[in-house]
């Protein structure tokens, strides 16, 4: 007997296991076939997110000893050089955003990170309704800024944020291109926490385990996709 069947409308004659009344369902037919909706709605998203990820990683191209020697850079420009991955990308990052916070919960601001973030932080934020905001390098943005100084994979900087950027209790995602040493981010989610921004998490499109940067971060990280071996 299928679970269908095994819950069909005791209190309606009309009614029978395969065709119950319309004129009054069975609550409980309905529940179980919205949860079988529901559960395939997320098995088909987890399954385009993995395809999606694929086609993503094999674009990457990797340069070594660039911007320094010692240092394999990983270049994420190719994504944007092809419409259909960029596209890839906004929905493998959209997907997840939906999957992982509930309406109650979904983040009102967007911060991207200079320069890269900025690639893709404007239209992600476009398309989860949600505001942008930059973390820029210093000297860039008008008005009162807070400020912060940060280490990197390979160099140091200070990042600042317009003092009214984020208003207190907004609810705020970070993202950007790479997290390697986590130097970086780090130093943009203390700028959030000074602004008085309720930081849910981070979010990068590739991530340099071995540096174990996500070490320095006190909020969820995701990456979308994982490296790094020389091709
Ligand atoms: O985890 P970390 O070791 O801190 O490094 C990660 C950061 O390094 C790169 O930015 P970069 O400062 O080179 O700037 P760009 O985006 O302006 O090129 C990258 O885009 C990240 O923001
Ligand atoms: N190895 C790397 N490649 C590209 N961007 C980076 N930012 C920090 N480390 C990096």
């Amino acid at each position: 007997m299928s679970a269908l069947s095994s819950h069909s409308n005791t209190t309606d004659s009309a009614a029978t296991s395969s065709h119950p009344s319309a004129a009054k369902p069975d609550p409980t037919l309905e529940s179980n076939a919205s949860q079988r909706r529901l559960s395939a709605s997320a098995t088909s998203s987890s399954t385009e997110l993995a395809s999606l990820k694929i086609r993503l990683k094999t674009s990457l191209r990797q340069f070594p000893d660039f911007p320094s020697p010692g240092i394999l850079f990983e270049d994420i420009l190719p994504i944007f050089a092809n419409p259909s991955l960029h596209e890839a990308l906004l929905r493998a990052l959209e997907l997840h955003v939906q999957q992982t916070y509930s309406a109650e919960n979904k983040p009102d601001v967007i911060v991207g990170l200079e320069a890269r973030g900025f690639l893709f932080g404007p239209s992600l934020a476009l398309r989860l309704g949600a505001a942008f905001v930059p973390v820029r390098k210093q000297g860039k943005l008008p008005g009162p800024c807070e400020t912060v100084g940060y280490k990197k994979e390979y160099g140091e900087d200070f990042f600042q944020m317009q003092s009214d950027g984020i208003k207190p209790g907004q609810k705020v995602l970070v993202v950007d291109d790479i997290i390697a040493t986590g130097g970086t981010a780090a130093a943009a989610g203390s700028l959030i926490k000074k602004l008085g921004g309720n930081l849910l998490g981070y979010i990068f499109i590739l991530e340099l385990d071995f540096l174990q940067g996500r070490a320095k971060l006190d909020a969820p990280v995701y990456t979308l996709l994982s490296s790094q071996e020389e091709k």
